[in-house]
């Protein structure tokens, strides 16, 4: 027993109060105020720095999206710049330039030196930022990684100074050290001075935009911002690249030019698909559903009105003084009353009075959706598929907040791992993580599920275990031979692209509403095969995009969206809107291939009946084969269908998918040879049994919501 306790009756051990360690006042002395920045320092996987491979993706992704942001809110077409540079083992230069409005001197050190500095928290406008927090983030987690401060350029216009910063966070106060300039960082004068400065002092600066067209003279470069930071990541290809991100967003925003160096030096552009700008999104007040209490209550705080009735009027989207007054007569309160009168109690009677208020939706217009034919450019510039669909629904409501769900669809085409070089496996095996090849397949090629890994495995008799990075050239040959020859449509599973607001989101997929909703649709009433609850499998591509103006994310890192019901039922309507579509498409292929089969085996008996009949009434052998060739193709006239661009049946007797799809036409040879050597294909118009069953005898519409 220890020393201090003593022994009762029955038994039991009653411990001395034992003496106390610390203090009311000793304690005092330790608790002090915690900076945000210490916070997010410590906390930093909050912010999707949890290792080196998100470091590096996270960072880019947030210069790239403020670029965007920045380029849009101006009116300017965006053209970006991205520079990924390898400088050590485990360290890279990430550098993001654009051409946007630039930044205000005074302004650059808050925005990159102090974390929850930015424009676009206090306002309801549909943007890829909404924190204030990304890039200073970054900025902070490569001073801590590597001790390198970040450094902006920014210019404002052709006959402006530029500025160059050399920044650092100082965690503790969260605010920004500028290391430069004395303290005051540099001013680069405009024309051929501030090149010369820019050159002798090694700065890094795109001088020109490219050229529109090739014997163009490229424009000099007269705005815009470079951001560059040193930080401890790891450049790795594949799912939840940089790469993959760059390419993603190039689909969501084909209004933008995209220059990417990789840390090979290889460049890439994604040249803009169209020279439009999206429209420019509104601006819109809260909405007084979507306001809780404590936010009531500051709002009250904060108002410069001096009326209650002002405050509900110009403070709230869809309150008119008529509104005002209902809400202040359900509230019991005047509507002359002083707002600086309003407490507590006060806040609550306006908060319930509102609840039981028949207040209008905000208005909708604030939303700009990428749209059905953007989307479809988009997803077929980068995923080569033979079907392609999209559907826009109309905006919808959230806690207040208007948003918009869009769906798009891609069928077919060749899988990720039939499109790589023998090269680049090399190179990806070599610089992957995965303990064994199995898992470096379904890590690498995005929509390769496990059971299509272990046909290539099985196929390539390599074993489940081996290890990528250890492969013997040969045995990579085996793998990339297995790779290229194995049907793998059928293990294959969904490919899903995640969108919000426009910002391709890549992890946390698993908790994400988006792909909750996908695996809760039934995809097998349009002909995909798919077990409960699961993503479906199939050589299928989907992207969904929710446009709002204030995305409800699970956490500050912005990876997965929210599951509210409104917004999922929304999701579940687009969903079965291009699901139906694909349905259409595939029925149709399969009737196409049954009545190719049918003529086939028409053709091979024709002429031998076409001589038959000759021989019995001595009519022209070819006479009667050519009849019975036109008897043929009448009856299997479905074989002929030929579909226009916009994938409507060029023959009007055929139904028409109501717009929102491409076709991509193939050769038809190609496609009845590929139809008839590949029976299987059934299967990615739906593999199993029941999935075909479903196919053609279900009711489509089965289950829909509308
Ligand atoms: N390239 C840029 N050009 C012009 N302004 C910029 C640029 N980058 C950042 N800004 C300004 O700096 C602010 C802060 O950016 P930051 O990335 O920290 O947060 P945010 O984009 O507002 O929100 P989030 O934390 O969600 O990304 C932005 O709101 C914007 O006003």
């Amino acid at each position: 027993m220890s020393e201090g306790a003593t022994t009762t009756a029955n038994g039991s051990a009653n411990k001395k109060s034992a003496p106390r360690r610390a203090t009311a006042e000793s304690m005092a002395k330790k608790q002090r105020e915690i900076s945000v920045s210490e916070f997010f320092a410590k906390n930093r996987h909050m912010l999707g720095f949890d290792n080196p491979r998100k470091a590096l993706l996270t960072t880019i992704k947030e210069a790239v999206d403020n670029s965007l942001d920045a380029c849009e809110e101006a009116g300017i077409l965006p053209e970006i710049w991205v520079h990924v540079e390898q400088t050590g083992e485990s360290r890279y230069k990430a550098a993001v330039q654009d051409n946007g409005p630039g930044i205000l001197k005074k302004q650059i050190p808050l925005i990159f030196g102090k974390l929850l500095y930015g424009s676009k928290f206090h306002r309801l406008r549909m943007s890829r930022g909404q924190q204030g927090i990304g890039i200073s983030a970054a900025g902070m987690y490569a001073i801590l990684t590597t001790g390198k401060p970040i450094k902006i350029v920014s210019k404002t216009g052709k006959t402006k100074s530029a500025h160059y910063y050399e920044l650092r966070i100082d965690t503790k106060v969260n605010k920004p050290e500028i290391l430069n300039g004395k303290g005051d960082g540099e001013d680069i004068p405009p024309g051929e001075k501030g090149e010369k400065y820019i050159q002798e002092n090694g700065i890094e600066w795109e001088t020109h935009l490219h050229p529109e067209s090739p014997d163009q003279t490229p424009k000099p470069l007269t705005h815009g911002t470079r951001v560059s930071l040193e930080l401890e990541a790891k450049y790795q290809r594949g799912k939840g690249s940089v790469d993959e991100y760059l390419e993603q967003t190039a689909i969501a925003n084909p209004h933008v030019t995209l220059h990417y160096t990789d840390p090979s030096g290889v460049q890439r552009t994604y040249r803009r698909a169209t020279d439009i700008l999206p429209p420019e999104a509104t601006e819109i007040k809260p909405h007084p559903y979507g306001v809780e209490l404590g936010r009531l209550v500051s709002m009250c705080k904060e108002s410069n009105e001096s009326s209650l009735s002002g405050f509900l009027t110009n403070s709230f989207s869809r309150v008119s003084p008529t509104i005002a007054k209902q809400i202040c007569d359900k509230a019991k309160l005047s509507t002359r009353m002083r707002l600086k009168r309003i407490d507590r109690d006060h806040a609550e009677q306006l908060y319930s009075a509102i609840q039981d208020t028949k207040i209008s939706n905000p208005t909708t217009d604030c939303i700009v959706p990428i749209g059905e034919e953007q989307l479809l450019k988009g997803l077929h510039s980068v995923v080569p598929a033979e079907f392609y669909a999209a559907a826009t629904r109309p905006p919808a409501v959230y806690r207040g907040n208007p948003f918009q769900i869009e769906v798009a669809l891609a069928y077919g085409g060749n899988v990720e791992t039939q499109k790589i070089t023998k090269d680049l496996l090399k190179e990806l095996l070599y610089e992957t993580d995965a303990r064994t090849v199995r898992q470096f397949l379904i890590l690498t090629f995005n929509g390769l599920g496990p059971d299509a890994a272990d046909k290539i495995l099985k196929t390539s008799k390599l074993g489940t275990r081996k290890s990528p990075n250890k492969m013997k050239p040969k045995e990579v040959d085996i793998l990339f031979d297995a790779m290229q020859n194995v049907n793998v449509n059928e293990g294959q599973s969904m490919n899903v692209y995640r969108y919000a607001n426009r910002v391709p989101l890549q992890f946390q997929h698993g908790d994400c509403a988006i792909t909750k909703t996908i695996a809760g649709t039934n995809w097998r009433s349009y002909g995909l095969s798919q077990s409960r609850g699961n993503l479906p499998s199939g050589p299928v591509t989907i992207m969904v995009h929710i446009a709002s103006v204030w995305v409800p994310f699970t956490n500050q890192a912005k990876e997965a969206v929210a599951s509210y019901d409104e917004i999922q039922k929304e999701m579940r309507l687009a969903l079965q809107t291009v699901g139906r579509k694909l349905g259409m498409f595939l029925r149709r292929r399969m009737k196409v291939k049954q009545q190719a089969d049918r003529r086939s085996i028409f053709r091979r008996y024709l002429g031998e009946v076409a001589q038959a009949v000759s021989d019995i009434n001595g009519v022209e052998k070819d006479d009667i084969y050519e009849k019975l060739l036109q008897v043929a193709k009448k009856k299997t006239a479905e074989a002929d269908m030929v579909l226009d661009e916009s994938g409507k049946a060029v023959d009007p007797a055929q139904a028409d998918y109501g717009g929102g799809v491409l076709i991509v036409q193939k050769d038809e040879e190609e496609m009845l040879a590929e139809m008839l050597n590949r029976p299987a294909e059934t299967a990615s118009t739906g593999s199993s049994d029941d999935a075909q069953n479903e196919l053609f005898d279900a009711d489509e519409d089965e289950g829909d919501e509308e």
